[in-house]
């Protein structure tokens, strides 16, 4: 009468009881006594048991460790299948067995309870109910309903409690479906993926326990075995059709559960690779962005190390020269101070203003003048100290600036006040060359000679001097005049007829050129002065071209010596001045030019005088461009003119060039082009000026510093006599030899 307790089918799977698995052990060995050997019972607990101990495992590492005394987290196919497993176990034991037959009755020990049966008990193998009361087989056989149909009845029982448990089972599936469709809102990548990973699991699980409880129902029911119901259609039930049919629904949705998860994976993880490509191209945008940043800062830092460079290589230069002038200032101050302490009858020549003036502004200086004419909008100038030139030709506009711009409306007078300081530097013992450069019929002549009413450089330096000289009265003057026509060398103050003189070297350790044959003439006034250089422009070839009717077609050199008299215990000195009036540069292709001179023969002539002049002008750019450049080799032996201006150009020495230049609109090109010879010119550095002393015993034949143009062995220098009368039509003199100077 006292059945096993009423227990919850839960507790069997949350509170397992070995006790109670040894009896269904038990029963099944009686079982395999009247049965087939049906040893895969044990091994499907075996497995089961397996099963579960690796899916609590799975929960474990899901981050949900089993809690036994929470009975509702128990996955409900575990438990079903667990209470199924011991059911089937308690069912084939003898006492399970007897308990289904007395279920019948109301004494059962088992009280099953379906959805709308009434409860059902069911033993506890860990609280073992009394001891049934033994009924011999036959007895009970012959007196209570034949076995299959008790059989069918407890089955039908169990079916109840299974279909109940698989409702349920239902409604958790229902409920997982929803929360995977929150999961599918997401609220973030890892969230969502890792809630994916616990719902795949948790399928898998279910999935794994649904065919595996399948599985079980069909073999191990308390009926024939599946094998044995399978020939046997009609064994089947429509109650277990029915749960086939749910299970294989149920089968289906946990399929297309799995498929959405899966979806929904494969969706996250197409997200999350969307995500990490934009991310990496933005950093390849930005690392492109610093790329070029960082080659920008390159090229700045390059071009700031190029400007720091010049900066340094420019203040280098200044440096050392300014060394160089402070060192010679000393220098000629403590030589002066020597000459001061003397007796005043060994002094030489003072020391003005002017010549230290002139070591201070520099050695090479560059003015400009502009000729008189029509203004032209295409030429402007900011006349004056430092004075701006601004041309534009071509559509481009290019600013020179000079030591000093004259404009046109400049007088002699003005132009020869900016030169007279360099110019009565020769007087103590400097080296002075102004030299005239520019298109032909800019102005050169008329700067440097200018008309008897209103002379130029020439005439009132040489005045300047001798006034200068003449409250001293102790120099000699000594005057030669060459012209370079077509590359030749003429003695402009020769005696005879003129010869071409051959310019060499001179010996080796005198330096310098020499000129064999030049006469000197001594000047002892500025009359004579004036008579000789009448004489020498009468003889200086010029040729009408037809821009300038009286243009001169060759370079002019006028050098004047100025030998102080030497005291008696103390060196003298030797200045200096070269007056060059160089001819006009001139394109040869230019119309008007040696195209425009009639018959074949003159214009060959005028071809090959401009050949030569621009050949010459060019050498002199190339010695400039290598004296700016401080290259070891000056070419000055590539013209005669250069070879004659090498001691004006030497170290020491100081040089004037006098641009001379039009503003006429058809010019415009030979105006840029002499611009940016003066440009080049004004960047040589010749070193700081320097005074030349000869000692007490030196002849003071030599015209420069630095060069002997000797007199040809033969030919004795000219003594001081009455001036050479010029010829009065000196002008219109092409060529053919010079005058003789007159006795
Ligand atoms: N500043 C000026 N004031 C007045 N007239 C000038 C001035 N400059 C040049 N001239 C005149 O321009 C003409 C040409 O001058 P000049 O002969 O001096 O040119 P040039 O440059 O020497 O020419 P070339 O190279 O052909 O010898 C002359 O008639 C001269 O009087």
């Amino acid at each position: 009468a006292a059945g096993p307790p009423a227990r919850d089918p839960r507790r069997l799977l949350l509170t397992p009881d070995p006790a109670g698995i040894s009896e269904s052990e038990d029963g099944l060995g009686g079982a395999a006594g009247g049965r087939p050997a049906e040893v895969s019972l044990e091994e499907a607990l075996t497995r089961l048991a397996e099963f579960l101990s690796a899916h609590l495992g799975a929960e474990e590492s899901c981050g949900h460790p089993p809690d036994w005394g929470k009975s509702v987290e128990a996955p409900p196919l575990l438990t079903l299948t667990s209470q199924l497993v011991a059911l089937l176990a308690w069912i084939r034991s003898p006492r399970g067995r007897q308990a289904l037959l007395q279920d019948t009755q109301p004494a059962s020990g088992v009280q099953l309870s379906g959805p709308d049966g009434p409860p059902f008990q069911e033993e506890s193998p860990s609280h073992p109910s009394p001891a049934p009361r033994e009924t011999p087989r036959g007895e009970a056989q012959g007196q209570q309903c034949p076995p299959l149909e008790e059989e069918q009845r407890a089955w039908h029982r169990l079916e109840l409690l299974i279909l109940g448990q698989l409702e349920e089972l239902k409604q958790q599936l229902e409920q997982q479906e929803e929360e995977l469709g929150r999961l599918r809102l997401g609220v973030g990548a890892t969230d969502s993926e890792k809630r994916v990973q616990h719902l795949t699991l948790e399928n898998e699980a279910l999935k794994q326990s649904l065919s595996l409880m399948q599985e079980l129902l069909l073999r191990w029911g308390p009926g024939p075995s599946s094998r044995d119901l399978q020939p046997q259609a009609a064994w089947i039930l429509p109650d277990q059709q029915e749960e086939t049919e749910a299970l294989v629904e149920l089968q289906r949705r946990l399929q297309e559960a799995q498929a959405t998860t899966e979806a929904l994976r494969i969706q996250l993880q197409q997200e999350t690779e969307q995500n990490c490509r934009q991310e990496l191209q933005q950093v390849h945008e930005q690392l492109a962005g610093l790329r070029a940043r960082m080659a920008s800062l390159r090229q700045g830092c390059g071009d700031l190390r190029g400007l720091v460079s010049t900066f340094t290589q420019s203040c280098q230069g200044s440096l050392s020269e300014a060394r160089g002038q402070v060192s010679w200032a000393l220098g000629a101050m403590l030589a002066e101070g020597d000459e001061m302490q003397r007796p005043e009858e060994q002094q030489g020549p003072p020391m003005r203003g002017p010549g230290r003036l002139l070591e201070l502004k520099g050695n090479i200086r560059v003015l400009c003048r502009l000729r008189p004419g029509p203004s032209c909008s295409l030429v402007s100038t900011e006349p004056g100290p430092r004075g701006v030139v601004t041309t534009c030709y071509r559509g481009r506009q290019r600013r020179f600036r000079l030591d000093w711009v004259f404009p046109p409306d400049a007088s002699q007078e003005e132009v020869f006040r900016e030169l007279q300081p360099a110019v009565l530097s020769c007087l103590q013992g400097y080296s002075i060359c102004i030299f005239t450069y520019g298109q032909t019929g800019t102005g050169k002549t008329y700067s440097m000679e200018g008309p008897p009413d209103d002379p130029g450089i020439a005439p009132r330096a040489l005045q300047s001097l001798f006034e200068e000289m003449g409250a001293r009265g102790q120099h000699r003057v000594t005057l030669s005049m060459v012209e370079i026509y077509n590359e030749a060398v003429r003695d402009l103050l020769a005696p005879g007829p003129p010869e071409r003189l051959a310019v060499r070297q001179g010996p080796a350790g005198q330096g310098g050129i020499q000129v064999a044959g030049l006469t000197h003439w001594d000047v002892p006034n500025l009359e004579t002065l004036h008579q000789m250089l009448s004489l020498g422009r009468s003889n200086r070839a010029t040729a009408a071209t037809a821009m300038n009717q009286h243009s001169s077609r060759s370079h002019a050199l006028v050098t004047l010596t100025l030998r102080a008299a030497a005291p008696p215990l103390g060196p003298g000195t030797t200045g200096t001045l070269h007056l060059v009036d160089l001819a006009g540069s001139e394109r040869a292709w230019k119309p008007g030019s040696a195209d425009a001179a009639p018959g074949d023969q003159a214009r060959a002539q005028r071809l090959r005088e401009a050949r030569t002049i621009n050949r010459s002008l060019l050498a002199l750019g190339s010695v400039m461009a290598a004296l700016r450049a401080r290259r070891p080799h000056v070419p000055f032996r590539d013209s005669q003119l250069t070879r004659l201006l090498q001691p004006a150009l030497g170290p020491g020495a100081t040089a004037v060039l006098l641009l001379q230049i039009s503003t006429r609109p058809g010019d415009l090109g030979e105006t840029v082009c002499s611009l940016k010879f003066a440009e080049r010119v004004g960047r040589v550095e010749l070193g700081p000026a320097r005074r030349r002393r000869v000692p007490r015993s030196g002849t003071p034949s030599s015209l420069s510093t630095d060069t002997q143009l000797t007199e040809t062995p033969g030919t004795p220098t000219p003594p001081p006599r009455s001036p050479p009368s010029p010829r009065p039509d000196s002008g219109a003199r092409s060529q053919g030899p010079p005058p003789q100077p007159r006795a």
